[in-house]
């Protein structure tokens, strides 16, 4: 820590405790600027095909399958093939020597240019579009882990003009570059990557099964560094590292052998939520609610004055907590998103929207009958009302209490799906009787569809698709 150094050479200050290095280490996230770990490689068929078979790591780690690397020639028309751990019989060494041909010199930018500088970079490469792989660091848990550990770092809720949310972020790694630092002399120096767009956080490093020795990988930010030595005698694992683009790094000199890695530019992109966009990549028409829907609504005598569709959410999303409601629909699941999402992309009216189903008693016999069938159904969603109305006898019946203070309006002839699924807690009042006492209400989201009357141009258009 740079404020101990200054300390140190005055020779006053005392080294910070090993409790105080602790504390400062862990202190503002400091601790997550980057994350690594090894996969054991399975050169056995069963144990592959059982891989995906434990659902949690404490049943067995994730294994991967032996790694097979394509490249083209340069004329283009012929392919060559390393298999990763190299078999002696297969004569690895001639193949590397063979895929070190086709590389070109690693360069790496300086000032917005590309600069070839062996003393800075010695390493070798191939774009992504020249090689092919059978390795994927989705497949084996690590993107996941990336998720879990960089995202929340960096995930601050993005604003869409519609909803701010976090929790639907994801992680989209993707492939860039094959590198190779071979020995004596592979290295890089300390710098820091270029990010590639503003969506671009941070990097990841794949080292291959191949046998080498020193290329620590050292990767620092703010006062702290990691160190990730993956030299390996018996190429037995796959070892990775992923770390924030404001990080510098380093690769030590390689000693001996090569140093074989993939890297991986990652991304911050929405992972839950997608379904609910224009540009999805799910094809709504595909849902059979789709189709069924279009019928109905060229049927003459299908709510011909048009009307409202009622779905209550089958899953619970704390939709009256003010953190959560701004997420909605995005993170609707399940059958709720198949709803939402087939009649927002007909190019209808669909909402998300807190009802109270079932209101209280109602003692005041004209009210109850106008009532009669009749849901409230809240104009937004929002957080839960607390009001102290509802004390004295003349502030009016619940109902009323209600009506009055939970933004809302009583829809009739609502044609319901299904019955109210979760409910959460929408407002609280007081209310009059002998003892002071507190009455609570309840609502459930429900998605609301408006259905065009017969004759009317989106009707048309809908139908017409
Ligand atoms: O190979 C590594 O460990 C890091 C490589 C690197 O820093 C880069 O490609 O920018
Ligand atoms: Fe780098």
């Amino acid at each position: 820590m740079p404020a101990a150094k200054k300390g140190l050479a005055k020779g006053k200050v005392e080294e910070p405790s090993l409790l105080d290095q602790l504390i400062g280490a862990v202190s503002a996230q400091k601790a997550a600027f980057c994350c690594g770990g090894e996969v054991q490689l399975s050169n056995n068929e069963e144990n592959l095909l059982s891989r995906f078979e434990n659902l949690t790591y404490d049943d067995g780690k994730a294994t991967s399958a032996s790694i097979v690397l394509r490249w083209d020639l340069p004329s283009g028309k012929t392919v060559r093939k390393l298999a990763l751990p190299p078999s002696e019989a297969a004569d690895g060494a001639a193949v590397i020597e063979g895929l070190l041909k086709h590389c070109t010199p690693a360069t790496f930018g300086k000032a917005g240019e590309e600069v070839l500088d062996e003393s800075y970079r010695k390493a070798a490469k191939l774009d992504a579009h020249q090689f092919s792989t059978n390795f994927n660091p989705h497949d084996v848990g690590i993107v996941d882990a990336i998720s879990q550990i960089l995202l929340p770092g960096i995930a601050k809720p993005f604003v869409d003009g519609k909803s701010t949310f976090e929790d639907n972020l994801g992680v989209a790694a993707e492939l860039y570059k094959l590198n190779i630092y071979s020995g004596p002399s592979g290295k890089f120096r300390a710098h820091v990557d270029t990010p590639r767009g503003a969506k671009q956080f941070g990097s990841l490093v794949i080292c291959l099964p191949y046998p080498h020795e020193g290329g620590q990988l050292r990767v620092a930010h703010q006062g702290l560094e990691t160190i990730f030595d993956w030299g390996q005698k018996e190429a037995n694992k796959i070892q990775w590292a992923a770390f924030y683009s404001d990080c510098e790094h380093e690769v030590l000199e390689v000693k001996s052998g090569h140093r074989i890695t993939l890297t991986y530019n990652l991304y911050v992109r929405e992972r839950l939520g997608g379904v609910m966009r224009q540009n999805t990549s799910v094809n709504l028409k595909q849902y059979a609610l789709s189709n069924k829907f279009i019928d109905a609504l060229k049927a003459p005598d299908f709510m011909t004055k048009g009307g409202v569709l009622g779905f209550y959410c089958q899953h619970a999303y704390a939709h009256t907590n003010d953190n959560h409601r701004n997420r909605l629909p995005y993170a609707l699941k399940g059958i709720d998103a198949v709803f939402y999402s087939t009649f927002y992309h007909l190019g209808l009216d669909v909402e998300v929207r807190p009802v109270m189903k079932g209101m209280p008693d109602e003692d005041d016999r004209k009210l109850r009958k106008q009532l009669q069938g009749a849901e409230l159904v809240g104009a937004k969603l929002h957080g839960v009302i607390l009001s102290d109305v509802g004390g004295c006898e003349d502030e009016g019946s619940a109902t009323m209490i209600v009506k009055s203070k939970w933004l809302s309006e009583w829809y009739k002839g609502i044609v319901w799906f299904n019955e109210p699924g979760p409910r959460e807690l929408a407002m609280v009042h007081m209310a009059y009787g002998n003892e002071p006492s507190l009455e609570w209400h309840y609502s459930s989201a429900a998605i609301l569809v408006k259905v065009p009357a017969s004759g009317s141009e989106l009707r048309d258009k809908v139908t017409k698709g």
